[in-house]
């Protein structure tokens, strides 16, 4: 646990980076520091490695102030991330990702053996290990960068805008392979960005920074995201604020109706009376959707309409699931499990039923979360 007490910092020349800032970062979790520019977020994740010193206040980790410890093997500790990776140009990939074990005088091969084995588990190829920095992607420059803190295997990571040189998509794998992996490493987790949706993505929890250094909220994304401390929050938070919400409303207390799903081969005379049906095969797969008013005959002998997105019962958020019912031709969001089979249908009102407590997908560790009632506590299945 990584604990700011009455943390100030002021600049010579008056600017405060910091004002009185006190918070705590839990073990095992990841918590972003968010905010406008200049808010101070960089400065109050250099004061946990002593790359600043606060004017005031106290940094501790784990209950031990960090002025205690000597900066140099403080930082052998703590795993440090930047834009642009910051990589030694003129070191190979593997020296690089071994900057920190060499310095802990491990020996050659033990160092490079670990430098591969990270490189493996950031998603490079190690064959890239021979390779310089400059000729390495922005993205692959990131994952070396990641793959260089995590070396030592410290149990705190600090990250300043680590994905912010990268394009969108580049950018999205980078934070989903970090999420995987925080599932396995569980560190404790710092991590800087401007960007809202990054931090509600990655964050348990969420710091934002106001201009002049102070905290105005900290807390989950859901309950920053459904109420926010005020309008400065608000307004950083932006729009469709409500949609966002419900990407943290899980999908699987939601009961799903099979009225609208027949197998192949079924007569459609049978479901006439249904507008649209969502004809399955024997293993229960989607194979589209028909009218059988329209197809008269066996289902799925005359060409049927694509079932378009679906959304994994108890895996997908109900945003996405409510995108699946938007795009639907039928209106009705396709459930599936995790094998692809169809457990059953929702309507966007159903779906819009769903309380919106708890986190979606794949995420970056369970939290302490209410209870669901008992009545959202039966898992969906085709009613
Ligand atoms: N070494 C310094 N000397 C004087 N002022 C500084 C110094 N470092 C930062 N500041 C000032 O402190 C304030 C907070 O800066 P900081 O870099 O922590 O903000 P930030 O929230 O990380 O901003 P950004 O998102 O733009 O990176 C700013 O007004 C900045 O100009």
């Amino acid at each position: 646990m990584i604990t700011f007490e009455g943390v100030t910092k002021r600049y010579p020349g008056g600017t405060v980076a910091l004002d009185d800032v006190s918070l705590e970062c839990p073990a095992g979790r990841i918590t972003v520091f968010v905010g406008t520019s200049g808010g101070g977020k960089t400065t109050a994740l250099r004061t946990i490695n002593r790359m600043v010193e606060p004017t005031s206040g106290r940094v501790l980790i784990d209950g031990k102030d960090v002025r205690e410890r000597k900066p140099a093997e403080l930082r052998r500790g703590i795993g440090y991330v930047i834009q642009h990776a910051g990589l030694f140009p003129h070191r190979t990939i593997l020296d690089n990702i071994a900057t920190v074990p060499y310095l802990l005088s491990w020996n050659k091969k033990k160092a490079r053996a670990r430098a591969l084995e990270l490189m493996e588990r950031v998603g490079l190829d190690p064959a890239m290990g021979k390779r310089y920095p400059f000729q390495l992607s922005g993205g692959q420059q990131q994952r070396v960068g990641v793959a260089r803190a995590l070396a030592a295997d410290p149990p705190i990571m600090l990250m300043d805008e680590p994905f912010s040189a990268v394009d969108p998509v580049v950018r999205a794998e980078l934070q989903d392979e970090f999420l995987r992996l925080q599932e396995e490493l569980h560190k404790t987790i710092v991590f800087v960005t401007h960007d809202i949706d990054e931090a509600i993505k990655l964050g348990d929890r969420i710091a934002v920074f106001q201009t002049g250094g102070r905290l105005v909220q900290i807390d989950s994304p859901e309950n920053i995201l459904a109420h926010p401390a005020d309008d400065f929050v608000a307004g950083f938070i932006g729009q469709n604020r409500g949609i966002r919400t419900l990407s943290f409303a899980e999908t699987g207390g939601l009961r799903l109706s099979g009225d609208a799903v027949r197998a192949a081969g079924t007569d459609a005379a049978e479901a006439a009376g249904t507008e649209w049906v969502l004809v399955v095969d024997d293993d229960r797969r989607p194979l589209g959707w028909a009218r059988p008013a329209q197809a008269p005959g066996k289902l799925g002998e005359a060409e049927l309409t694509p079932v378009g997105p679906t959304f994994q019962v108890g895996g997908d958020s109900v945003r996405t699931a409510l995108d699946a019912a938007v795009l639907s031709p039928s209106g009705l969001a396709v459930g599936v499990d995790e094998t692809g089979a169809v457990v059953g249908t929702a309507s966007g009102t159903d779906l819009l039923a769903v309380p919106t407590h708890g986190r979606h997908g794949a995420g970056s560790g369970e939290r302490p979360e209410p209870a669901p009632e008992p009545e959202e506590a039966d898992a969906g299945g085709a009613g």
